[in-house]
């Protein structure tokens, strides 16, 4: 999607104090990560509900890093457009979500954003062969999707790897973002193994201090 050469930092809000949210959305605003990951849950594709478009477009107005939307819900072509409206830059839905997937990336792409495709740990790479040149990001799921803090699922590791491959045999522009788990011991396996893009929650906003966290996980210790 860009030219980058170190590793792109997404904080996941889920994991911030929902109490003080402006504290956390000045937190990212100051450190040096470079997307806010905002994950929408919708009690049926996964059995969790979170937060969605007032909350994703108050949040909009005060974070000036990139949003990152991920959606994990059903239908997510019906609110495409609300998204954009909302604030979303980057909108990631679901392949396990979506019939139409090829509409629902051109629906995306029309309304101007950047579009991703989320894998569940258990559905395989080789499915998205006629579709990742039309791609801007993948997000391999490394825990089941619905909830923050879950161990990381050390097999995504081997995805990772395929993705990465896919996206280097067919010149696709797609970056390989991983979510779910991430911490600072396995931050360099899963960039090693091919991550452009690291969500992280827990490891984030449960820290003593979020933003030299964010530094460790670019490999950059203060
Ligand atoms: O999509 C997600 C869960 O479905 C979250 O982005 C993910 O879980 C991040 O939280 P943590 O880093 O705590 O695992
Ligand atoms: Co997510």
């Amino acid at each position: 999607m860009t030219d980058q050469h170190t590793t792109i930092i997404a904080p996941s809000l889920l994991a911030a104090d929902f109490l003080h949210l402006a504290d956390a959305i000045q937190m990212v605003n100051k450190s040096e990560a470079d997307w806010l990951h905002l994950d929408v849950m919708d009690g049926r594709f996964v059995p969790n509900i979170s937060y969605g478009l007032p909350v994703i477009e108050q949040v909009s107005k005060a974070c000036k890093k990139l949003r990152d939307v991920h959606l994990m819900i059903e239908e997510p072509h019906l609110y495409i457009e609300d998204f954009q409206k909302a604030g979303a830059q980057v909108l990631t839905v679901h392949l396990e979500a979506c019939v139409h997937l090829h509409r629902t990336v051109q629906q995306i792409h029309s309304l101007g954003m950047k579009a991703g495709v989320a894998l569940n740990p258990h559905t395989p790479v080789s499915l998205l062969v006629d579709i990742i040149g039309d791609l801007d990001l993948v997000l391999i799921m490394s825990v089941n999707p619905g909830f923050g803090g879950q161990k990381f699922i050390p097999h995504t590791l081997k995805k990772i790897m395929e993705l990465k491959s896919l996206v280097q045999s067919t010149g696709s522009k797609a970056l390989i973002e991983v979510d779910g788990g991430i911490n600072l011991e396995n931050a360099p396996a899963v960039i090693q193994a091919g991550a452009d893009v690291l969500v992280a929650g827990s490891t984030v906003f449960h820290s003593k201090d979020p933003k030299s966290t964010i530094l460790a996980l670019k490999g950059q210790v203060l």
